[in-house]
């Protein structure tokens, strides 16, 4: 008898485990799924995760090295699938653009955070159309030159207000709020034509924490609560930050736009600007208050960590690489002369100056893991099956560190641009999709909106840093280049540099522009 029930707990524990996996193996195991004609989806792990960790961006290149360039996994109840190759990439999400341009509504970003608006939480269909048409009144290159001038005096006072925090080049400073006042307010023209006025306005870290804390809760592959349902009603921290953040994008731009209605009721002056359209045309144009809240924060939302990104990443990269600052030093003597800042007209002269933007974007887009699109139907592309409701994600890093596209891939080499003279945008519409220069700015129907603004601005800041400055690391506090902030756009960890003026004419052509305030609100 005893030796019966010495033997009957094992089996009963092993019974138990193995109906507890069978139980649980929709949650565990990958899914096998075929189309009509048998077709499997791309392969991929077999087991299904939850999160992936911090740098997901490691894992997925993992993945595209031993799956392949089109691969697919489970998140929780999520299928996902990875787009690693530019010319795989081409077909789904340009070529096929009308059935690869949806988004999934994740939890945490599309339902809590923008509540499905913004623009870039709206699926595929007319009220997307609708919100992106009102959004590129503002972005087309002919609109940007309506407000160019501003971009330049921006860009300027950015350069001026590094120079004198920073004594000259004596006393080290952390840069990183300089671009993110400098992308914040061209932001805050265009939506608000509004601008502010002095480093310490306590609106630059309200809407920079904004963006920011927008940064970290909306990671695609980052949170459980996206991919298991039952976390969504379980009160969690994670719950409470979205619903905090939605609330207070509401109320910060909510009181914005009402200030603004308040002095058009006034028949007060206020700029054109996108803000100004959508109070005139809330009626005709069928806008919600909550559209009106959301529209007048995307720009700020997708515009402002994204580009002072970049141009936080080139300050990072620029002061352990000085013989790229000196050609570009070279080249800007050579062709602007040392008596007044580079302008836009300038650039086609300068193409190692736009080599460098370009490059920096390759080494550090700001988005490793590109916003997730999702199919609106079933699709089969050479054999492999994608089922409507699939999110279908870019993985920027692994196509920007593709040997055969990229020589050297990790080293940082402007060089390999010389030659391309096209904008990104130019270079996005290539036929090839292995001439096209980076995929930072994403691919198909949603590629970002804002990209000609953002090179706009890049432009003027990375060629009037340079114009200005030798940049000098710290010999005591080295500048990591491999980890970063955010998990949906990225920024460098915290970083001092010390900024020099180059020559003796930089005080005074800095000095020339000093702070002005346009209006308030
Ligand atoms: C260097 C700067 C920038 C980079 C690298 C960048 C990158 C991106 C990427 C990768 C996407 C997703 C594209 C896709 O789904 O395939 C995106 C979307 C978007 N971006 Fe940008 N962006 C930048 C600047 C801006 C600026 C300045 C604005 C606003 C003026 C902006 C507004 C948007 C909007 C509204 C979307 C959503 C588009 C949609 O879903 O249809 N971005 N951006």
């Amino acid at each position: 008898m005893f030796f019966q029930f010495t033997y009957i707990y094992p089996i009963l524990a092993g019974a138990a485990v193995v109906f507890g996996l069978w139980i649980l193996s929709p949650i565990l195991w990958r899914k096998v799924i075929k189309d009509a004609q048998g077709n499997p989806l791309p392969p991929g792990p077999i087991t299904r995760y939850l999160f992936l960790r911090k740098y997901p961006e490691i894992a997925l290149r993992a993945w595209a090295q031993q799956y392949g360039s089109l691969y697919s996994f489970w998140m929780g109840t999520q299928l996902v699938v990875i787009v690693s190759d530019a010319q795989v990439a081409r077909d789904l999400l340009v070529t096929n653009g009308a059935v690869f341009s949806s988004r999934k509504p994740y939890f945490m970003k599309s339902q809590t955070i923008l509540a499905g608006r913004a623009i870039t939480a709206t699926p595929y269909n007319e009220t997307w159309r609708h919100h992106r048409k009102l959004a590129m009144q503002l972005l087309t290159p002919k609109a940007i030159e309506g407000y160019a001038q501003n971009l330049g005096y921006e860009s300027h006072i950015m350069v001026r207000t590094l120079m004198e925090d920073g004594h000259y080049g004596k006393t080290p400073l952390n840069p990183s709020n300089y671009p993110g006042r400098y992308a914040l307010n061209n932001m805050l023209f265009i939506s608000f034509g509004i601008r502010t006025d002095t480093i310490a306005d306590p609106l630059i870290t309200r809407a920079l924490d904004l963006a920011m804390e927008f940064m970290a809760l909306t990671g695609s592959l980052a949170n459980p609560i996206d991919f298991l349902e039952p976390l969504q009603w379980i009160p969690s921290t994670m719950r409470t930050r979205g619903r905090n953040l939605h609330q207070e994008i509401l109320e910060v731009y909510g009181s914005m736009i009402l200030r603004m209605k308040k002095r058009l009721d006034m028949g007060d002056y206020v700029p054109d600007c996108l803000v100004k359209t959508l109070i005139y045309d809330q009626e005709k144009e069928k806008l919600d208050w909550e559209d009106l809240c959301m529209l007048s924060a995307v720009f700020t939302l997708g515009g402002v960590h994204s580009t002072s990104g970049v141009i936080q990443w080139f300050l990072a990269l620029i002061p352990s690489h000085p013989d790229i600052a000196m050609r570009a030093h070279a080249e800007l003597d050579r062709v602007v002369g040392r008596d007044r800042l580079p302008t836009p007209e300038d650039e086609a002269e300068l193409p190692y100056i736009r080599a460098i933007i370009k490059e920096v974007q390759r080494v550090h887009a700001p988005f490793w893991v590109v916003t997730p699109h999702a199919t609106s139907e079933d699709f089969t592309y050479e054999g492999q099956f994608i089922p409507k409701d699939t999110v279908v994600i870019l993985d920027n890093y692994t196509i920007h560190h593709n040997s055969e596209r990229y020589k050297d891939p990790w080293v940082f080499n402007p060089d390999r641009y010389l030659g391309d003279n096209l904008s990104c945008a130019e270079s996005a519409k290539l036929p090839n999709a292995l001439d096209r220069d980076h995929w930072a700015f994403g691919a198909g129907r949603r590629i970002c909106p804002g990209i000609h603004v953002a090179e706009r601005e890049l432009w003027l800041a990375v060629s009037q840093l340079l114009w200005s400055f030798n940049f000098n690391a710290l010999p005591d506090e080295p500048i990591c280049l491999q980890e970063y902030e955010g998990t949906s756009g990225r920024t460098p960890l915290p970083f001092r540099i010390k900024l020099q003026p180059r020559h003796e004419n930089v005080e005074a052509v800095l000095k020339l522009t000093k702070e002005v305030t346009y209006w308030t609100l």
